[in-house]
């Protein structure tokens, strides 16, 4: 668990944080969203020390971060920045051993673990292990600083804009990454991003700034039904509210009795990709399966009560 209590960060006559007060609950992802400047990057590094606060106090599962050694705090803790921030005259396989290495982890077991990650993330270590981070794409570069984040098992990830340089269809593939990894070992996340759709796919919580202010931190459904201030509901986006609420779950959620017919949909499509095939196939109704057997139907009538103002 993360606990932010009352912190503040000024530089020179500038406060970049200003009381803020947020706690994170282990195995989440809380997603910092907020303008430019807001104080996303500054909060996010006063939890892995790059940024001492003027005051409060940030405690990690229980213990005060000042009482930790920064570098201590800092191998226990994975942090990805847009960029990926790999060393660029080591070889792959070098910079996702890092700290492993710093750790003292034997050669053989930083090895596995380094083909592991790579396998994990799709990079044939055969092919990339001994590769220089020159030659990888940017996406491949991206997903080796997630590796190397990930590489001494750390139970807390800050990522700061990690998939903000990609392209769509890459930034997907890694936010899909990201998640199953997140589910699979239960890792804490804090991810820092501009990207409202970003922040309601991946985040459990969302936690919106403004000004160095914390205005709200709710789950993505109480940000869009409920934005505490016009400036949280001018970050939603009022014309994709309805949308945006429709991402949030599958059609497997809910499920409605009755006749369809035509090309089923699958039960773990977001309710809004099914809202979508609807319209584009122009039928009122599809049949859903899951693991290949009709378990009921999905309508656009349902799923207009579904987008309402909860
Ligand atoms: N080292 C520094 N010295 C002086 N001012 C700083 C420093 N770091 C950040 N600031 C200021 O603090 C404020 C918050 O910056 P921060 O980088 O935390 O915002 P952000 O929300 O992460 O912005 P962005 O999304 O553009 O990265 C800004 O006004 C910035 O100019």
């Amino acid at each position: 668990m993360i606990e932010i209590e009352n912190i503040v960060k000024t530089f020179r006559d500038a406060t970049a944080v200003d009381h803020v007060t947020l706690t994170i609950e282990p195995h989440t992802i809380c997603a910092l969203v907020g303008t430019s400047g807001s104080g996303k990057t500054t909060l996010l590094r006063m939890i892995n020390r790059l940024v001492q606060p003027t005051s409060g106090s940030i405690r990690v599962d229980g213990q005060d971060v000042m009482s930790v050694p920064a570098y201590a705090l800092r191998r226990k803790m994975g942090y990805v920045i847009q960029g990926h921030g790999l060393f660029p005259h080591w070889t792959i396989a070098q910079n996702v051993g890092t700290v492993p290495g710093l750790l003292g982890w034997d050669r053989a077991k930083i090895d596995r673990r380094v083909d592991e990650l790579l396998d994990l993330f799709q990079l044939d270590p055969a092919t990339y292990r001994d590769r220089m981070p020159a030659q990888l794409s940017g996406g491949q570069r991206q997903r080796v600083g997630v590796a190397r984040a990930l590489a001494a098992e750390p139970n807390i990830l800050l990522m700061d804009e990690p998939f903000g340089a990609l392209d769509p269809v890459t930034r997907g593939r890694a936010q899909e990454e990201l998640r199953a990894i997140q589910a699979r070992f239960g890792t804490t996340i804090v991810l820092v991003t501009h990207d409202m759709d970003e922040a309601i796919l991946l985040g459990h919580r969302i936690a919106v700034m403004d000004k160095g202010r914390l205005l709200q931190c709710a789950p993505p459904a109480e940000i869009i039904a409920r934005p505490a201030t016009d400036f949280v509901r001018e970050l939603v986006g009022t014309t994709d509210r309805a949308f945006r609420l429709l991402s949030l779950s599958t059609i497997g959620d809910h499920i409605e009795q009755g006749e369809a017919s035509g090309d089923p949909l699958d039960a773990n499509m977001t309710l809004r990709g099914a809202y979508s095939e609807l319209l584009w196939s122009g039928r009122k109704a599809a049949p859903v399966v899951r693991d290949g057997v009709r378990v009921g139907i999905v309508s656009l009538d349902g799923l207009g009560q579904l987008a309402a103002h909860p």
